[in-house]
């Protein structure tokens, strides 16, 4: 209904449509209509899908107009929620499926794709999808959410993003005995064959997008997450986001503290409750601050806890379970089993949670926090919210209002005795988005270490002293796409000064030349100004241009 009568006119689509014209300010209005009628955050995804099925302009037109009221249900939390339903709310298919039954065929598969300009992918294998373990198939929400967001905040053009699931079977007994299962119905393939797929996609991706094309790895179990990773961080552009984008954005929340807590970075300890992907890539980005701010590495390694199923990770744990990346954090100490025994000894400075225990930072943890502390760190990094370490309401409550917190799902802000407190999202959305268009246009063709810092620290600084007064170590989500594009411009600079990016010449405005590759939600007109109709409000033809062209297929 947005269709101009000249447009109608032009297309011979004139009576085809409802008269009025609803111009796009006209239709959010009406999107966000129906979007409030929905009682629960399931429904308002199934309709914002359907929305982006059916008109994907509108559909990131309304994320960017209310981008606070609608991250929450395209993304974490809802997202979550999704995938735990997925064969339930499914209606169309949006993604591609690639299965172990296709090794050979990988390539074909992916030239059944009908679009040849993909700049950047999303893969998934289901294993670990947020903190709610073992999905398969039904992970397809997250590479759909997740590039969504590339689009709706960083603006990549949305027909250059493709979600991928590569589905080699799943562990979740109730998925195999669901009836609405979209996967393929048996164990988890694992070892060489697994390999074997894998290489061929990532060989395949290459073949059929070229080598510049952004492989993000996300959501796959730990053992994988960390041998791929290391695997093709040289040789292809890739990244995985739990890891490195969760890393930086959590860096960032710390950096941003520091003015909070007025501490140097170097005067912190750090203890984290988890050691998995999140934990060895936010403690791994931190060994390289704390080196950068002047500590040697053996140094910032003393400054860091970590506390796995198994109780404190020390060196010869007796209960032993200590994989390489673990043991580079092991510390000359005895072991203790409990976290809130680990707290109380160690008397750390900042708490992070990534090892999707709900209530890990329990009453007397995070009393001790502020026993400990004048303004103690808590990051409750678990997604979905059901997986958080804590609620900001405890962190806020029992800490009487002294936590520095962010979460990696939105918290709503608290009130306690008349005062608001505003929790940050530590989540990785803040980053991808950010390096991905950075990389696409720049042509950066390894995404290193330095580019995760370095976007760490761009965001950092993009937190104004009015967030930092309101306890906040983010920006409010508000502005997280213009913060977005921000991070995109900084990083796009430091990669040409790094010799990082392949495109050539660099720009001499990069803040123009960035913009200039973003998607605009702008309907656009493709009627030539040909005519002047005087008589346009009558909806009748006064001086009718010659009948449109038939095409062929009408
Ligand atoms: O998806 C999110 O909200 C953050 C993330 O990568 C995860 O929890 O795995
Ligand atoms: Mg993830």
């Amino acid at each position: 209904m947005a269709f101009t009568l000249k447009e109608r006119q032009l297309m011979g689509i004139h009576g085809l449509l409802p008269p009025a014209l609803l111009d796009q300010d006209g239709q959010v209005y009406q999107v966000m209509q129906n979007f409030n009628r929905w009682t629960n955050d399931l429904d308002r995804y199934i309709y914002l899908m359907s929305l982006q099925d059916r008109n994907e302009k509108l559909f990131y037109r309304v994320i960017a107009d209310h981008v606070e009221t609608m991250m929450p249900v395209i993304y974490t939390p809802t997202v979550g929620l999704a995938c735990q339903k997925y064969g339930m709310i499914f209606r169309k298919p949006r993604g591609l499926y690639i299965t172990i039954n296709d090794i050979g065929h990988v390539y074909d598969i992916l030239c059944n794709w009908p679009i040849d300009q993909v700049k950047v992918i999303v893969v998934t294998d289901g294993e670990r999808i947020l903190g709610l373990g073992d999905l398969g198939a039904y992970g397809m929400g997250i590479p759909v959410g997740k590039l969504s967001l590339y689009t709706a905040l960083a603006g990549v053009l949305p027909y250059a993003c493709l979600p991928i699931t590569i589905d080699v079977g799943t562990n979740n007994q109730s998925l195999l005995d669901d009836p609405l299962y979209i996967g393929l119905k048996q164990k988890r393939e694992r070892g060489q064959v697994y390999d074997d797929l894998i290489e061929e996609f990532m060989k395949a991706v290459v073949k059929r997008y070229g080598e510049n094309v952004l492989v993000q790895f996300e959501d796959f179990g730990n053992n994988n997450a960390f041998r791929l990773l290391e695997r093709y961080r040289d040789s292809y552009c890739t990244f995985n986001d739990d890891i490195q984008g969760t890393a930086a954005v959590a860096v960032a929340g710390i950096l941003a503290s520091l003015k909070i807590t007025k501490k140097k970075l170097s005067e912190n300890v750090f203890v984290f409750q988890g050691a998995g992907e999140a934990s060895i890539g936010i403690a791994k980005l931190l060994v390289m601050a704390l080196m950068k701010s002047g500590l040697k590495q053996d140094e910032a390694h003393k400054q860091i806890w970590m506390v796995d199923s198994k109780g404190l990770i020390v060196k010869n744990r007796p209960s032993g379970g200590l994989t390489a990346h673990k043991e580079e954090f092991a510390q000359d100490h005895k072991p203790i089993d409990k976290l809130e025994d680990v707290i109380a000894t160690v008397k750390p400075t900042a708490i992070i949670g990534a090892a999707a225990q709900h209530g890990a930072f329990n009453e007397k943890i995070l009393a001790d926090m502020a026993k400990f502390n004048e303004r103690p760190i808590i990051f409750a990094l678990s997604n979905p919210t059901s997986k958080a370490e804590c609620t900001a309401e405890e962190a806020y409550k029992m800490t009487k209002g002294k936590a520095v917190f962010a979460s990696g799902s939105p918290f709503k802000p608290v009130t306690i005795d008349g005062k608001t407190f505003h929790p940050g999202q530590g989540n990785n959305a803040y980053i991808f988005p950010a390096i991905g268009l950075t990389s696409i246009v720049c042509d950066v063709r390894t995404i290193t270490e330095e580019i995760f810092l370095e976007s760490a620290k761009v965001l950092s600084e993009l937190v104004t002293d009015e967030d930092i007064a309101e306890g906040r170590v983010y920006p409010p989500l508000p502005k997280i796409r213009e913060i977005s594009t921000t991070i995109a411009i900084k990083l796009a600079e430091f990669s040409y000064d790094k010799n990082l990016a392949k495109r050539h010449p660099r720009p001499d405005d990069m803040t123009e030349f960035i913009k200039s590759h973003q998607y605009s939600t702008d309907y656009q007109t493709f009627v030539p100004n040909l005519y002047d109709w005087p008589n346009v409000k009558s909806g009748f033809r006064i001086h009718p241009p010659p009948p449109p062209k038939k095409n062929k297929y009408w």
